[in-house]
C-alpha cells in the first residue's frame, strides 16, 4: 500500500507505467492534470444524464414483528413505483415485484465496468433512509464471503476478469482506497492495519481534502493499495469495512454511521507490438479511470432511531452531510436553475465536495434509491423516491481520462518526424515534398481509419460479452422455470416452488451452463477449422490442376519451360509447407480433442448413485432438523400470543425474549429451507450435467472420426500434389 495524493480530480494523474513517471510527493502536492478543453488529449465530454434505479427491499422481521404492511406498489413491467397518489418512474426498478435485485448489477452496473476500461470515470451511489438496504445493495459490509451477492464483490470480480482477458496487450495498475466521511471528518480506512477496535478511533488523523489549481479534489495521503487479484482486493474491502463507524439505533441494528467511498483506480496501458499497431495506438496508450462506490449513511429521525447522546450527535452530522447532497441535487437537477447556470452548492459538505465529479462533472453515474415498503416509512420513502427522481435530470460531462504527459510528449514527437522529414525533403526538391505530404495524408488517414476500427472491433468485443451474459441469463431462467414445471408436475405447492432455487444452485446452473457454452462453442470452432481445411485443400487441388493445365499447354520455348520449372519448384515448397502447416493444425486438434475427452471423463466420473444415497440422508436429516425448529416456532407463538395481553413488565422482557429466539429461529429454518433445497437442485443438476457431457461425449466422437477421415483425405491429396 502507498500513502500518496488520491484524486478525485476530472482527470487522472501521470500514470506510473508511463515512459516518464512523475513521482507523486508522499502525502500531498499538485497532481498534473489536463485542463478540461484541452481536445488533443482528451475526448470531446460526453453529455450523460445521471441513471437512477429503485431497490425495494422485502418487508423485515422487526417491521413483520411490528404488524407494518406493505404500501409500495411497482407497476408490472414498467420502470415505475406507486406510493398512495403519488407515481414515480425511474430508469429501472427492482425489488418487491419489479425486475429481480440480482439483476441490479447486471442491468446497472456492468455497462459501467466497461466504461471504465474504456476510461472514464464512474460512480454508484446508494442512497435511502436508515435501514432501506443501502450496505446490503453495495455489499459494503463484506466480510470475505465470496457469494455475498452486494454489487462491489462482484464489480471487483468483474474488473479483474477483463483485465486478465485484456492482459495479452495492456498492462494494468490497479489500486484501490477506501475513506470514510464520519462527523464531517474524512478518515482512510485502509489506513490502519489493526483498526478493528473502535476505541482506537480518537486516534485516528482526519484527512485534509485538497483543491488543485484547476478545481480538482484531492485526499492528501490517502492508502492507496496496489492490487493484484481480486481476492487482494477483497481483503482490502473487508478490513476496510471493519474499520468503518457502525452502531445501533433502534431502525438498525447495525447503521452505517459514515459515509463510505471505496475508490478502484484502474491505469492501462496498451503494449502492442507489432508497428501497425503502434501507429494507431497513440490515442490509446495510457488510460487512467476510477470507479467510486459510494455507501451513504441513512437518512433518519432522531424520534424513531430513539438516538441520543453520541448517537444523536452523529445522526445530526449525516442528515447535515445528505441535507448538502440534496441541495447540490436540487440545484443539479432543476432545468431552469442549471439553464441558468445557477450556483451548485458543492463546498457545503466534504461529501459533496468528494462528489462533485460523480455529479454534474466528468463521471458516468449511476445512483440507486434504496426503499423500505413499510407503510411506517411511507413518509421518508415519498422524500426518497423525490430525491432519485431529480437525479435523474442531472447532466454529466464524462471525458476519456488520458495521461496528460504521455499524450503531449507523442504529440511533440510526431511534430518533430514532421520537421525532420520536410527538412530533408526541402534538400532534394519540391515534388519529392509533394510525393512525401501525400504519403503522409495517406498515412493518417489510413492510421485514421485503423483506429476506429479499432474502436470498433472493441465495441464489438464488448456487445459480444454482453450478449453471451445475456445467453446465460436467458438460459437459467429457461431452466428455472423448467424445474419449476416438473416441480409442478411432482405435486409441489406453489409456495414450494417459489421458494425453491437458493443463490448458490442459481450459481451452480450458472457454472454449468457458461460450462456447456464454452464446450459447444469449442466443438463450433473445431468443426470451423475443419471445414476451412477442406476448402483449402480444394483450393490446392485447382491449383494442381491449374499447374498441370498450364504445363501441359506446350510451352516450346526453352525460356518458358525454365520458368515453368522454377514456378513448379516454388509451388512444391509452398505445398510442403502447407503439409506441415496442416500437420501442426491436426496435431493441435488432437490436443484439443484428448483435453475435451479428459473433461468429459472429469465430468462423468463422479458415482451419481453414491452422491445420490449421500444427498437424500442429508435432505432426510435436515428435514427432522427443519421440522424440530418449526415446532419450537410455534411454541415460541403461542407463548408470544399468551403473552401480547398482559401488560407488565417482566411480561415485556419474556416478549423480546421470545421474538429476538423466534427471528433466530426463523433464519435457522430459512438457512436450512436454502440448504435443502440447495441439495435437491445439485441432484437435478448433476442428472442435467451427466446429460449434457453426454451429449457432447457423442459430439467429440463425430468430430474425432471425421478428423480421421479428412486427415486421410489431407494426405492422398498432398500426395496427389
Ligand atoms: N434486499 C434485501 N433482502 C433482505 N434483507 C435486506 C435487503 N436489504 C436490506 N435488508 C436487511 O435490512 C436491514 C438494513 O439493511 P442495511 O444495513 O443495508 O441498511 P442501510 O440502508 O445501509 O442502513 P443504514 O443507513 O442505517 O446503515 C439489514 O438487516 C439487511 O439485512
Amino acid at each position: 500500500a502507498s500513502s500518496s495524493t488520491a484524486s478525485f480530480s476530472r482527470t487522472p494523474a501521470t500514470h506510473p507505467l508511463s515512459p516518464r513517471r512523475r513521482e507523486a510527493p508522499p502525502r500531498e502536492g499538485a497532481v498534473r492534470v489536463l485542463p478540461m478543453g484541452s481536445s488533443d488529449m482528451a475526448s470531446q465530454p460526453q453529455s450523460d444524464s445521471v441513471k437512477v434505479a429503485v431497490n425495494v427491499r422485502p418487508l423485515i422481521t422487526p417491521e413483520l414483528v411490528l404488524g407494518c404492511t406493505d404500501c409500495v406498489t411497482v407497476t408490472p413491467g414498467e420502470p415505475q413505483v406507486q406510493i398512495g397518489p403519488h407515481v414515480f418512474t425511474y430508469d429501472h426498478v427492482y425489488g418487491s415485484t419489479g425486475s429481480s435485485s440480482s439483476l441490479i448489477f447486471e442491468q446497472c452496473v456492468y455497462p459501467l465496468v466497461d466504461s471504465l476500461f474504456c476510461g472514464y470515470n464512474t460512480t454508484v451511489l446508494a442512497y435511502g433512509q436508515t435501514g432501506s438496504g443501502k450496505t446490503y445493495t453495495m455489499g459494503t459490509n463484506y466480510s470475505g464471503e465470496s457469494n455475498c451477492g452486494g454489487i462491489i464483490p462482484q464489480v471487483m470480480e468483474t474488473i479483474f476478469k477483463k483485465a486478465d482477458a485484456m492482459k495479452g496487450d495492456t498492462e494494468f495498475l490497479i489500486r484501490v482506497s477506501f475513506i470514510e466521511i464520519f462527523k464531517e471528518e474524512v478518515f482512510d480506512l485502509l489506513d490502519d492495519p489493526g483498526s478493528v477496535a473502535k476505541a482506537a478511533a480518537p486516534a485516528r488523523v482526519p484527512i485534509q481534502i485538497r483543491e488543485t489549481a484547476n478545481g480538482s479534489i484531492t485526499l492528501a495521503g490517502v492508502t492507496e493499495a496496489e492490487v493484484k487479484s481480486k481476492e487482494e482486493m477483497a481483503l482490502h474491502l473487508a478490513r476496510g469495512s471493519l474499520s468503518r463507524a457502525t452502531g445501533s439505533t433502534n431502525m438498525n441494528s447495525q447503521s452505517s454511521r459514515s459515509h463510505a467511498i471505496f475508490t478502484i483506480s484502474i491505469e492501462q496501458k496498451r503494449t502492442s507490438s507489432s508497428a501497425s499497431e503502434k501507429s494507431t495506438s497513440n490515442e490509446y496508450d495510457i488510460l487512467s479511470s476510477k470507479f467510486h462506490l459510494v455507501d451513504l449513511a441513512g437518512s433518519e429521525r432522531a424520534k424513531r432511531t430513539g438516538a441520543d447522546g453520541l448517537r444523536l450527535k452523529e445522526g445530526i452530522h449525516i442528515n447535515r452531510g445528505l441535507l448538502a447532497l440534496g441541495n447540490v441535487i436540487s440545484a443539479l437537477g432543476d432545468e431552469k436553475k442549471r439553464k441558468e447556470g445557477a450556483f451548485v452548492p458543492y463546498r457545503d459538505s466534504k461529501l459533496t465536495r468528494l462528489l462533485q465529479d460523480s455529479l454534474g462533472g466528468n463521471s458516468k453515474t449511476v445512483m440507486i434509491a434504496c426503499i423500505s415498503p413499510a407503510d411506517s416509512n411511507a413518509e421518508e420513502t415519498i422524500n426518497t423516491l423525490k430525491y432519485a427522481n431529480r437525479a435523474r435530470n442531472i447532466q454529466n460531462k464524462a471525458v476519456i481520462n488520458r495521461d496528460p504527459v504521455t499524450a503531449e510528449m507523442q504529440k511533440l514527437r510526431s511534430q518533430l518526424e514532421q520537421l525532420q522529414s520536410e527538412l530533408l525533403f526541402s534538400r532534394s526538391g519540391s515534388a519529392a515534398l509533394e510525393e512525401l505530404q501525400l504519403l503522409q495524408q495517406k498515412v493518417s488517414l489510413l492510421e485514421l481509419k485503423n483506429s476506429e476500427l479499432y474502436c470498433e472491433l472493441k465495441e464489438r468485443e464488448m456487445s459480444c460479452e454482453q450478449l453471451a451474459q445475456r445467453a446465460i441469463a436467458t438460459q437459467l431462467e429457461k431452466d428455472q422455470l423448467m424445474l419449476k414445471l416438473e416441480s409442478a408436475r411432482n405435486g409441489k405447492s406453489w409456495d414450494d416452488i417459489e421458494n425453491a432455487g437458493s443463490e448458490q444452485d442459481v450459481d451452480l446452473m450458472k457454472t454449468y451452463i457458461s460450462k456447456i457454452q464454452q464446450l459447444e462453442a469449442e466443438v463450433t470452432r473445431q468443426k470451423f477449422t475443419t471445414a476451412c481445411r477442406n476448402g483449402l485443400h480444394d483450393r490446392l487441388a485447382l491449383d494442381k490442376g491449374m499447374l498441370l493445365d498450364d504445363l501441359g499447354s506446350g510451352c516450346e520455348v526453352g525460356t518458358l519451360e525454365v520458368s515453368s520449372e522454377v514456378d513448379e519448384e516454388e509451388k512444391e515448397r509452398e505445398h510442403s509447407s502447407i503439409q506441415e502447416k496442416l500437420d501442426m493444425e491436426l496435431q493441435d486438434l488432437d490436443k484439443r480433442l484428448q483435453q475435451k475427452e479428459a473433461e468429459m471423463k472429469q465430468f462423468a466420473k463422479s458415482d451419481t448413485s453414491v452422491l445420490k444415497q449421500h444427498y437424500e440422508t442429508k435432505l432426510h436429516e435436515m428435514e427432522q432438523e427443519k421440522r424440530a425448529f418449526q415446532k419450537e416456532i410455534e411454541d415460541l407463538r403461542h407463548a408470544l400470543a399468551k403473552l401480547s395481553s398482559s401488560t407488565d413488565e417482566c411480561s415485556h422482557k419474556m416478549k423480546d425474549n421470545y421474538l429476538q429466539k423466534l427471528s433466530m429461529l426463523e433464519n435457522q429454518v430459512s438457512q436450512l429451507k436454502k440448504k435443502q433445497d440447495a441439495h435437491q437442485q445439485l441432484l437435478r443438476q448433476k442428472q442435467k450435467s451427466d446429460d449434457a457431457a453426454m451429449r457432447l461425449q457423442g459430439e467429440i466422437q463425430r468430430i474425432k472420426s471425421q478428423k480421421g477421415s479428412t486427415s486421410t483425405k489431407d494426405q492422398t491429396r498432398i500426395r496427389a500434389i
